[in-house]
């Protein structure tokens, strides 16, 4: 069995426990008293490359990386260091993460907030919003082409912006075919877990520029944003280099100001 298809059956047991505990119609009821969600669109659409920032606990392919005692204190950093989005991994069992973390980081920041989990069903969108979502990830891996179009036009009716995960032109198609504004190219291969920087520029050409695309794994600082930049991204996602390191909001910094070089302001 694959790494992604392990994640996914724990994935569905958990929800199926959840949804077990509160019922769709009791979320919907919630989601009714919640603010409508960030345009992240236009935060991602902002001169310059753009910074996500992720708050994760561990990985598959590392196990443990950062104890994050305090979720809502790393995001304030992230946000002071000039995120345009936090990134809050939710998954449980091989990222550590939860929907806690989720609402904790809502509570802290303005920042529009991405939920980083493995969505395959629309109940998961439910509770992305009721926990102050703004953005969801779709992972095309992860879904047949009728869910990816479902999901797609269900987050976008609920104020969600999908981030559509790929890693081949393939799927990059199949990206399209479901009406993603918003692309990720993410290097890690999600069969050997390896990360190649050059997934990026492989498959980045086959996403028309009217798209955000955005480079996702493996940025260890400045450099590989600027990589990343010169292949045509819009923004980068990086966790692993902000949660290991010693001063995450200086690191986000770093990035931010890398990404707002004249050379890379005016691109769009
Ligand atoms: O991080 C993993 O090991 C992983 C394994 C299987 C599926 C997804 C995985 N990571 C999720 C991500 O996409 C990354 O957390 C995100 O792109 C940030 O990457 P990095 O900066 O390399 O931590």
């Amino acid at each position: 069995m694959s790494v992604l298809d392990e994640i996914l059956d724990g994935v569905r047991d958990d929800l199926a426990a959840r949804q077990a505990q509160t019922p769709l119609e009791r979320l919907k009821e919630k989601a009714a008293a919640v603010p409508r969600p960030h345009d992240v669109v236009a935060a991602l659409r902002r001169p310059g490359v753009q910074v996500i920032a992720e708050v994760k606990r561990s990985s598959p392919s590392k196990g443990a990386l950062s104890a994050i005692a305090d979720p809502s204190a790393l995001a304030t950093d992230y946000a002071d260091g000039g995120a345009c989005v936090i990134s809050v991994l939710t998954e449980r069992r091989r990222f550590g993460g939860s929907l806690e973390d989720l609402a904790a980081v809502r509570a802290a920041v303005p920042t529009p907030l991405l939920r980083k989990d493995f969505v395959v069903s629309s109940y998961q969108l439910w509770e992305a919003l009721v926990h102050g979502a703004d953005a969801v990830l779709l992972i095309v891996a992860a879904l047949e082409q009728d869910a990816l179009v479902s999901l797609v036009e269900r987050a976008e009716s609920l104020g969600l912006t999908p981030l559509v995960e790929v890693h081949t032109e393939k799927e990059v198609e199949r990206a399209l075919a479901a009406g993603a504004t918003v692309i990720g190219v993410n290097a890690r291969d999600l069969t050997t877990l390896k990360v190649d920087r050059d997934t990026f520029a492989r498959v980045a050409p086959a996403i028309p520029d009217d798209r955000i695309k955005i480079a996702e794994s493996g940025v260890r600082g400045p450099h590989d944003l600027l990589a990343y930049a010169s292949a045509g991204a819009d923004a980068v996602l990086v966790g692993e280099s902000l949660v290991t390191g010693r001063h995450p909001r200086t690191a986000v910094a770093d990035l931010v100001t890398a990404g707002a070089h004249p050379a890379l302001r005016d691109r769009r």
